[in-house]
C-alpha cells in the first residue's frame, strides 16, 4: 500500500501526517511502529491522522498514535499541526476549525502571524477521571516512585499527566523517573510525566517523558497540564510563558470549569510517499 504523508513538527515534537481522507489507510500498530521507527520507517513521536468528521458542527476528525502504536485521546502540538496541515493540503479553507478527538472537541486556529491558537477544552481534575487511583483529588498527591516520595499533580487534558515540580530541568531525573512513573499501577492508563521549573509567576521550563513515545523536545498537553497545576498550586498566573527544550508556548487559563488556550507554531517540513508492507 503506498502512502501520502506529510513530515511536522510543533517545536520539535515531532509527526508523521496522514491524510486518511483522499487515501484509503489502514493502519495497524505494527504499521504505526514502522512509520514511527527513526531508522527503518519515516520517524516521528506521533502519528496524526485525519479523517472525516463523524458527527454534525465539526469539520474533521484526528486520530493520534503514539510511537509504540498505541493511539491516544489528545495531542497538542500536534493539533497546531493538523490546522496547518488540513489547510495546505486544500481539505479546507478556514482558518479555525473544529476538530473531534476521542477526548471531546477541540478548535485550532490559524492566527494572521503564522503561529496557531488552539482551545483545548476544560481540563479535568478528578482522579478517577484522569484516571489515578486516589480517595482524594487534592491538587498534590504523594507518588511512591521507586521509593522515593515524588509530589505530583494529576490533570488530563483528555490525556493522563502527572507533574511535578522540580529547582532546575536539566538537572530532572527525566530518564530514571520518567519511565517509572508512566508505567506506575496508580496510573491504570499509563501517564505522561511533567518536570515543570517555575521561573516566576508567567514563567516555568518544562520536560515532558511522554507515555508511548519517551521523553520529546515539547508537549503542548503536557504544557497546558503544567500550567493547570501550577495555578491551581498558587504558584503561577495566567498567562504562562512554557519554555521546552523545542521552543516556546504560550499558556492561558481563567481557572477551573474554563478551557485552556495553547499557543505555538506549527511547521511542515517535507512532503513523502512510502510503501507500506
Ligand atoms: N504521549 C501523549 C500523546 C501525545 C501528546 C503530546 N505530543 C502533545 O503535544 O500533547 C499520550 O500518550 O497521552
Amino acid at each position: 500500500m503506498r502512502l501520502r504523508f506529510a513530515k511536522m513538527h510543533g517545536l520539535g515534537n515531532d509527526f508523521v501526517v496522514i491524510d486518511a481522507i483522499r487515501q484509503h489507510v489502514e493502519l495497524t500498530p505494527e504499521r504505526v511502529r514502522f512509520l514511527a521507527d527513526r531508522h527503518f520507517g519515516v520517524g516521528c513521536d506521533q502519528l496524526l491522522v485525519v479523517e472525516p468528521a463523524t458527527q454534525p458542527d465539526v469539520d474533521f476528525r484526528y486520530r493520534i498514535f503514539n510511537a509504540d502504536g498505541g493511539e491516544v485521546e489528545q495531542c497538542g502540538n500536534g493539533a497546531r499541526c493538523f490546522v496547518r496541515f488540513v489547510h495546505e493540503q486544500r481539505l479546507t479553507a478556514k482558518r479555525e476549525i473544529r476538530v473531534e478527538t476521542r477526548s471531546g472537541v477541540i478548535a485550532p486556529r490559524l492566527e494572521e502571524n503564522g503561529l496557531v491558537t488552539v482551545d483545548m477544552g476544560v481540563p479535568v481534575l478528578e482522579s478517577a477521571r484522569v484516571p489515578f487511583v486516589s480517595d482524594s483529588d487534592a491538587v498534590v498527591q504523594l507518588l511512591d516512585v521507586g521509593g522515593t516520595s515524588v509530589a505530583i499533580s494529576a490533570v488530563s487534558m483528555g490525556n493522563p499527566h502527572a507533574v511535578q515540580v522540580v529547582a532546575d530541568v536539566n538537572g530532572a531525573p527525566v530518564a530514571s523517573q520518567g519511565p517509572l512513573i508512566e508505567h506506575h499501577e496508580r496510573f491504570p492508563a499509563r501517564v505522561n510525566a511533567g518536570f515543570m521549573q517555575v521561573l516566576d509567576a508567567h514563567r516555568i521550563r518544562l520536560r515532558v517523558f511522554e507515555r508511548g513515545a519517551g521523553e520529546t523536545l515539547a508537549c503542548g498537553t503536557g504544557a497546558c497540564a503544567a500550567v493547570v497545576a501550577g495555578i491551581r498550586r498558587e504558584l503561577l498566573s495566567s498567562p504562562v510563558r512554557v519554555e521546552t527544550r523545542g521552543g516556546e508556548l504560550e499558556i492561558v487559563w481563567a481557572g477551573v470549569g474554563q478551557p485552556v488556550l495553547m499557543t505555538g507554531p506549527a511547521v511542515t517540513v517535507f512532503e513523502g510517499e512510502i510503501e507500506l508492507a
